[in-house]
């Protein structure tokens, strides 16, 4: 069993993480995990906690998708993994490459988190109205969010609305919202729910009209790929439907093949027919044009279907989205 041939590994294992207060609870969410499925490995003696900043915390002036895009905060981290420096590492998947180095692999995903995106209204918005989410945005509204997923949803939906970059952690981005700064924030609901702030989400977007990152609202382990020990531990804890989730969106993903400034988006769902649904996004930052395709297949089919809808969506849309 994996908890025996974990016993030979050298402890304690050191678990890398950003040092975000996001990053830091789902490190320690991880272990909990670890510690429920595993009581053997429960408390302080196996484990270490190694927060290490990457450019991507440091570096807040600037779009993400102008300083090196979703890559950053993993590379420096696979960095620390691949020298030993950590035994394994604590994402959100959706900062994940798409294609890890090699020498590393994805050993294990958690159960999803709500995936969906929200928006926190300001001190101007209006009153949430139910059946018509982004009306409590006033006409004009700005609104802060530096993910041009985001902004071209938004302004396909309401060409009315001004988008401008806000970086920075919850937090940050929350007083620059009370100061007045911006009208409304627009932020995933399993970030704000893991930091306490669930009750801020002003408004809730179904996935299905505001399309969410690939993998966004799970927690995805990175391990060195030779250590086998750690990997029959990590599998033996993941989350089945949360591994097919992530397989479909991140295939669609990679098929899409889109850079970091490419507004596309992808969500799977299984429901109780077995099926695995896929909502694949690609659009035009400003929201002058936007595609959403869904297919449905066998569950086992993850990887397949993710790709095989990002080749349609690629032939369907025009050369200047995904070059
Ligand atoms: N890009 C930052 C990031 N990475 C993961 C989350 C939220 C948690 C998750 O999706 O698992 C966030 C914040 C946000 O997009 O609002």
């Amino acid at each position: 069993m994996s908890e025996t041939a974990l016993r030979a590994h050298p402890v304690p294992l050191r678990i890398g993480t950003r040092a975000s207060p996001l990053a830091l609870w789902q490190a320690r969410h991880f272990l909990g995990v670890v510690g429920t499925f595993c009581p053997m490995l429960r408390g302080d003696t196996f484990f270490e906690e190694c927060a290490l900043s990457t450019a991507g915390d440091r570096i807040l002036d600037r779009r993400l998708a102008e300083i090196g895009g979703k890559g950053l905060f993993a590379k420096e981290i696979h960095e620390a993994l691949l020298d030993g420096r950590v035994d394994f590492a604590v994402h959100s998947l959706k900062d994940l490459e798409t294609e890890l180095p090699a020498g590393i692999v994805l050993a294990c995903v958690l159960k999803r988190e709500d995936p969906r995106d929200a928006i926190v209204l300001g001190p101007r918005c209006g009153a949430p109205v139910a059946g018509n989410p982004l009306a409590a945005l006033p006409i004009g509204a700005l609104v802060g969010t530096s993910s041009v997923r985001r902004q071209a949803q938004l302004l396909h939906a309401r060409p009315d609305l001004r988008v401008e970059a806000i970086r920075g952690n919850v937090q940050t981005r929350l007083k620059r919202l009370e100061s007045g700064e911006f009208d409304a924030t627009m932020l995933a609901l399993a970030g704000l729910k893991r930091l306490g702030l669930g009750h801020l989400a002003g408004v809730v977007l179904e996935a299905e009209e505001m399309v969410p990152a690939a993998g966004q609202g799970i927690v995805g382990v990175t391990v060195r790929a030779e250590d086998s020990a750690l990997i029959d531990l990590l599998r033996a804890i993941e989350c089945p439907e949360a591994r097919a989730i992530a397989d479909a969106e991140r295939a669609l993903l990679g098929a899409l093949d889109g850079s970091c400034r490419t507004p596309i988006g992808g969500h799977a769902r299984v429901l109780m027919d077995g099926q695995l649904y896929l909502t694949g996004l690609a659009a035009r930052a400003d929201g002058s044009f936007l595609m959403r395709h869904r297919v449905a297949g066998p569950v086992a089919d993850a990887v397949q279907i993710g790709r095989d809808l990002g080749a349609r969506i690629r032939r369907a849309c025009p050369a200047d989205i995904l070059t």
